[in-house]
């Protein structure tokens, strides 16, 4: 499933039309879908829909014809001016003798349901003059929104805010980046018909769903030992941070890895799980870790100054490795890029402007960019762009691959619960994953923990305890995801 753009989706209606389907058939289904959500949620309630003068309008004609067959009673409201298919549902409407009103003249009814039907995919600039002082009399008015397909207004400021948003067809960056999510409540996805091959986009981000994700679970045969499911080496550690490695072996127990071993500066007193094997290292060397059984290491955590040895030491093993905190550094990165070494790095947006040194902020504000540059700066490297959502990147031919989480909430907005990730990926690798899917399924993984402990003051050990469970649900087929189908 992918994650389109206004733009793109625009293309994608466009490629229907030209593949032959009808457009009025899409707009009947959306309509349709439309005043379904509406009758089910809001059983028996008056409705009122605004209906801009473009397709968003189009499908809010749609609905107000449904809307009344059903029973409801339903009041219009339409700019001028419609053309195309959304004239043509105008005068399907009218032949109902439903007759839209001039939308000045719309005023809040208390107990009524707004549909928002004012602008959609087409907006291209910010809201002003009447159409701004209209979202906010919507905002103002007690009553419940169901926009149709975006809030109006997203993605500027100002914007209808939403109980809930009936998305058509597929999924765009507004109803999953921050901040136009909160505008739109609840998400529920129509279908509408559109052809799958007019979807069918593979260069747009992938969104990692619980059915794609569950196929990756490593499966566990039933002749298993602790050497045949991946053994983890954790390197991290140095002064006052000893909790940094300690939190990332306790992701790689609970994320299924068969042995955890722990290399950390020697005179370090480190609260381990008791499961874990320690290796004190009086110097970060190659041979100090030359006994160490591991299948893939996570390096960085705590580390500090100490990083850059952790890192050249556990390179030496040529095992896939995840780099993470004081290992985020270029030529850390660039060291294991250039050895041809797997390697899945996992910055939020501070340390990703440390190594494209860049500014937090502008990376925040540009995650899918900021992943997919950093995935081209440090070719063949994974790149796990952490945040709320996270988004992932790799080189891929001569493009860049991306992908977008699904699963997390602020209530992870707490120390420690990046080092249980790292954790978490290590253990993945070290189950035999390529480092895209190992990077997917722990993102995916450790968010879905997240979730189902979402409350705040979440502690990240927390989320760890909870991660066995959440796999067993993912693997149970039993995780759905944010958005409702319909
Ligand atoms: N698969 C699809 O893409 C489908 C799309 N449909 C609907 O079509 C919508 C897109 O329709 P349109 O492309 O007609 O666009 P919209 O209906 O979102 O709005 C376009 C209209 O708004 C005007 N406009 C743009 N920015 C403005 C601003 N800042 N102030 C005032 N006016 C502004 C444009 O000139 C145009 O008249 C979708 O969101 C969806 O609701 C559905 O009908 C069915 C299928
Ligand atoms: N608002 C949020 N929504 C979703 N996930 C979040 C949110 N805040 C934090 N997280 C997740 O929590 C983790 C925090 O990692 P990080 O900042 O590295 O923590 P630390 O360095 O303390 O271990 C990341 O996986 C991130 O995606
Ligand atoms: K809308």
């Amino acid at each position: 499933m992918r994650l389109f753009t206004s733009q793109r989706m625009r293309q994608a209606d466009a490629t229907a039309v030209g593949l032959g389907f009808p457009s009025l058939l899409l707009m009947e289904a959306a309509g349709r879908a439309v005043a379904e959500w509406v009758l089910e949620r809001f059983p028996g309630r008056p409705v009122a829909v605004l209906c801009g003068r473009g397709n968003n309008g189009g499908d809010g004609l749609v609905a107000a014809r449904h809307l009344m067959l059903a029973g409801a009673r339903v009041r219009v409201f339409a700019a001028e001016g419609h053309s195309g298919d959304a004239a043509q549902m105008q005068r399907a409407l009218q032949a109902h003798a439903l007759e839209p009103r001039p939308l000045e003249q719309w005023q809040p009814q208390p107990g009524e349901v707004i549909v928002d039907a004012l602008f959609g995919t087409g907006l291209n600039r910010r809201l002003e003059g009447s159409w701004a002082e209209l979202v906010g009399r919507i905002n103002a008015s007690s009553c419940p929104v169901v926009a149709v397909d975006l809030p109006s207004g997203l993605p500027f400021e100002p914007h209808v805010r939403a109980h809930s948003t009936l998305v058509l067809a597929a999924l765009k960056s507004e109803h999953l980046f921050y901040p136009w999510r909160e505008a739109c409540g609840r998400i529920v996805l129509a279908g509408i018909g559109m052809p799958e091959r007019s979807l069918f986009q593979p260069d747009l981000p992938e969104l990692l769903t619980p059915q794609a994700m569950a196929a990756l679970l490593p499966r566990r045969s039933g002749d298993a030992h602790k050497g045949s499911v991946g053994r983890v080496l954790i390197a991290g550690g140095y002064a006052n941070y000893t909790g940094a490695p300690a939190l990332a072996a306790l992701g790689a127990h609970r994320a299924g890895a068969g042995l955890v071993s722990v290399a950390y500066p020697a005179g370090l007193e480190l609260h381990l799980p008791l499961e874990s094997v320690r290796y004190p290292q009086e110097h970060w060397s190659p041979e100090g870790l030359s006994h160490v059984r591991a299948e893939a290491a996570a390096v960085g955590m705590g580390a500090g100054p100490q990083a850059e040895p952790a890192a050249q030491a556990v390179l030496s093993r040529r095992i896939p490795t995840v780099l993470d905190a004081d290992a985020l550094q270029p030529g850390i990165v660039e060291s294991y890029a250039r050895a041809g070494t797997p390697a899945v790095i996992t910055p939020h947006p501070g340390e990703a402007a440390r190594l494209l040194g860049s500014e937090a902020a502008s990376i925040a504000a540009s995650p899918l960019e900021a992943a997919r540059t950093l995935a081209e700066r440090f070719a063949g490297v994974t790149v796990v762009l952490k945040g709320g959502p996270t988004v992932l990147a790799r080189q891929r031919g001569s493009g860049v691959e991306l992908a977008v989480g699904t699963t997390g909430n602020p209530a992870m907005a707490s120390g420690g619960m990046g080092d249980v990730l790292s954790g978490v990926i290590a253990a993945l690798l070290a189950a035999g994953l390529e480092p895209w899917d190992a990077a997917r399924l722990g993102v995916y993984l450790h968010g879905l923990s997240g979730d189902r402990r979402g409350q705040v003051g979440l502690l990240a050990h927390d989320l760890a305890e909870e991660l066995p469970q959440a796999r067993a649900a993912l693997e149970r087929g039993e995780v759905r995801a944010f958005w409702e189908w319909r």
